[in-house]
């Protein structure tokens, strides 16, 4: 596997962080009980390296190191979303445009299939039955206020619907519930939500597996909301250019990525649930008390590479891995579906400030003119592809801007918002859209009555009128506009000698 690519095989991708100095080897003994985590939240809030913990106490026969933060940013001179890039198999100094143009380039082409293989490293330890302890493995304990060990934050659950025709790999964490099962959040209209609610119209728990360290491009795909019935594992073979290998799980027909660094498989349960929660989510809280219910997972069979190493995400205030993907993949999605609508947009961000609930959606401001419309219709056909289908699930505020705002730049956005937005007028409210049920200001108003899972959005048309007809008519007031460029050159030129620091 040494001569897999970085974004093919997590080991090589770890391997790949070394050589980019982007990697604290810490080999102290650390305790998952939170010190793991804190060392890992830390480490993303100081845009520092991914700590690959080596010496987890409880670490019992090979099982496991930790990798925090897999995909969180890194200091400017390192390319700020290099660890992203790697995923992906860009440069390191790839912009985030570039990151979402790559997992886009697979769009509406053929799939290709992952390969089969005899066996691959996933398979150098395997441990079933009575060897099976999970309350004994050093499942990592995310925040103070978690109601559990979150074994499960940066793996990928595969599931199948009934018929074969749609693998599915997606993310959604799973917490500790005793020596052979976990809880998790399942919830449709989330894929693993949709296929379980099929296993459970014919009666059968649903058979499942989810491996931990697969290649960074799948975990990738895992985090995007790729459309109803498209496998991941095809999607990625396609934009990589070469079929995944994979190999067949022990205990079921499940396959998995062959280079994975654990496989956990058994099933889903679709009669017996536990306690869920409360957990650090990507918005930033833990609510005590927030129990919910989630199915059980029973793991019968742990498959293992030698030195097995576990991703770990640690969510919570912006940025990790909850924002630089979730975010990130449903903007992917989200200017896919406009402009396969043929709408006149040119970039979709979620930006980090608003802990992705979100969304910049940029318009040609030619392409607008040409429309002869208005905001109100405008804006309504865009919240129309978008709010009414589970791709555009996890925004609540889409943004309109025009061609001379750069969606990337807060500053950009909070100045066209602040001074082009009319509160009332210029702005379209939606109370009969899917919702995203964990934001705090939907998940909070639950206890109070309201529907969580219903409504609270919002388009805020951030064109000014005359954008709609005859155009920008304004002069922006800051030196690169208002000035001649000969000027502006002229003093650039002279800076420093008149004393200014550069
Ligand atoms: C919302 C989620 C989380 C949370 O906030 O607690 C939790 C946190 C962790 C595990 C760190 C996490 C990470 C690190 C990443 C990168 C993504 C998620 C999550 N977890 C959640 C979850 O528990 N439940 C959920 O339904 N979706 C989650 N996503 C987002 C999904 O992966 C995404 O929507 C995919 O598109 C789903 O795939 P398809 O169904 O479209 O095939
Ligand atoms: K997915
Ligand atoms: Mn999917």
């Amino acid at each position: 596997t040494a001569s897999e690519p970085p974004h093919l095989c997590f080991r090589s991708f770890v391997d790949a962080l070394r050589e980019d100095n982007d990697l604290a080897e810490i080999n102290e003994e650390i305790d998952p009980y939170l010190e793991a985590a804190a060392i890992t939240r830390r480490a993303s809030e100081t845009l520092g390296k991914a700590p690959l913990m080596n010496n987890l106490k409880g670490n019992k026969y090979g099982l496991w190191r930790i990798l925090g933060a897999p995909a969180c940013l890194r200091s400017e001179e390192k390319g700020m979303y290099g660890r992203l890039a790697r995923h992906v198999g860009l440069p390191v100094d790839a912009t985030m445009r570039e990151v979402m143009d790559q997992m886009l380039s697979a769009k509406h082409k053929e799939g290709i299939k992952p390969v089969v293989l005899e066996t691959g490293p996933c398979k150098e330890n395997i441990i079933s039955g009575d060897q099976i302890d999970l309350t004994k493995l050093p499942s990592p304990w995310q925040h103070g206020a978690d109601g559990g060990a979150y074994l499960q934050s940066y793996g990928m659950h595969i599931v199948q619907s009934p018929d074969g025709s749609w693998t599915n790999w997606s993310i959604a964490r799973a917490m500790v519930h005793d020596k052979n099962h976990m809880t998790g959040i399942v919830m449709t209209p989330q894929h693993i939500g949709v296929i379980r609610d099929q296993w459970k119209a014919i009666g059968k728990d649903v058979p499942w597996a989810c491996a931990f360290g697969v290649p960074p491009a799948a975990i990738m795909a895992s985090s995007m909301p790729l459309p109803d019935g498209v496998s991941e594992g095809d999607y990625v073979g396609c934009m990589t250019g070469a079929p995944l290998k994979v190999v067949k799980c022990e205990n079921n027909d499940l396959y998995v990525p062959a280079t994975s660094e654990i496989v956990m498989e058994g099933t889903i349960s679709i009669t017996e649930r536990g306690p869920e929660g409360p957990y650090g989510e990507m918005h930033g809280y833990t609510f005590r008390g927030d129990v919910h219910d989630g199915p059980l997972m029973k793991v019968d069979k742990i498959t293992y590479r030698d030195n097995a190493i576990l991703p770990m995400s640690v969510p919570g205030r912006a940025v990790d891995e909850t924002h630089t993907l979730i975010g990130t993949l449903a903007s992917c999605e989200m200017r896919q579906i406009l402009q396969d609508a043929g709408m006149p947009v040119t970039e979709v961000w979620t930006p980090f400030e608003a802990q992705a609930i979100w969304a910049v959606i940029k318009i040609d401001g030619e392409k607008l003119r040409a429309l002869k419309t208005t905001s109100e219709e405008f804006c309504r056909k865009i919240a129309k592809l978008l709010f009414y289908e589970k791709r555009g699930m996890m925004v609540h505020r889409l943004f309109i801007v025009g061609d001379d705002i750069d969606v990337y730049n807060f500053k950009d956005v909070m100045w066209a918002f602040s001074t082009r937005c009319r509160p009332g007028t210029e702005e379209y409210f939606y109370d009969d859209v899917g919702a995203m049920p964990l934001i705090p200001f939907m998940s909070q108003n639950a206890k109070l009555g309201v529907d969580p899972w219903k409504g609270g959005k919002i388009v805020s048309d951030c064109l000014l009128p005359q954008e709609y007809t005859t155009g920008p008519n304004w002069e922006t007031g800051d030196f690169e506009h208002a000035y001649p460029k000969a000027m502006q050159e002229k003093i650039l030129k002279n800076w420093s000698a008149m004393g200014f620091d550069n």
